[in-house]
């Protein structure tokens, strides 16, 4: 059902039917660079015990180039890449009219520990997403070999622990939203004591 998902009519709408979008369907438009600027600044109000910002941003703004490093990386790890590898990876590389990488970065030695850092990391890609659909776009948290390839690590700038905690995928759903099955509230929720 169209408009079934994403109401901006208030935040709590907004919520309840937040919804991403599937990468590969993503269509122009992607915000310009205003937009992903407010989307991007938004995405920063996170949960960061410390106040430390273990996190950096990668607008990925050359596709061509993000293509190459990927065939790259898979080579470099794996070998040479079949016909249908070398099809997906590219794929992967160009879908959507803007992409992000988020990078785990954290602070090392600090108080806080890593594993908190990490969690900000993840709850970093999560408001990414949402600030993308609060701005009338639709986002997609992707990982796949690629997210845990040292060579791509490093060429996005990432070392020492530093992790890609997800490709974030923004632009205009290309086909209609599908709900996917959610987990049974009272499986997941319960009262203590
Ligand atoms: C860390 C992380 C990595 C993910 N990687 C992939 C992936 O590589 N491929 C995929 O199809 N979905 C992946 N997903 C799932 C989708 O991002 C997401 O769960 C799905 O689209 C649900 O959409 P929703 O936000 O509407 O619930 C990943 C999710 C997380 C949290």
């Amino acid at each position: 059902m169209a408009g079934m998902f994403n109401d901006l009519s208030s935040p709590a709408a907004f919520l309840s039917t937040r919804r991403s979008g599937k990468p590969r369907d993503m269509v122009a438009p992607g915000p310009g660079p205003d937009q992903l600027r407010a989307i991007l600044s938004a995405a920063m109000r996170v949960p960061d015990h410390g106040k430390l910002a273990p996190w950096r941003f990668v607008v990925i703004d050359d596709r061509d180039s993000f293509a190459v490093l990927l065939q790259n990386a898979f080579r470099a790890q794996r070998g040479a890449p079949d016909t249908e590898d070398v099809r997906a990876i590219d794929q992967f590389a160009r879908q959507s009219p803007t992409l992000v990488a988020v990078l785990s970065t954290p602070v090392e030695p600090s108080k806080i520990p890593l594993w908190e850092q990490q969690l900000s990391s993840g709850a970093i890609c999560m408001n990414l997403v949402a600030a993308a659909a609060a701005h009338g776009f639709v986002a997609g948290w992707l990982t796949g070999w690629a997210a845990y390839d040292p060579h791509v690590l490093k060429a996005l700038g990432g070392g020492g622990n530093d992790r890609i905690a997800g490709f974030i995928f923004i632009g205009s759903p290309g086909r209609e939203l599908e709900e996917r099955p959610r987990p049974v509230y009272d499986e997941v929720v319960h009262h203590w004591p």
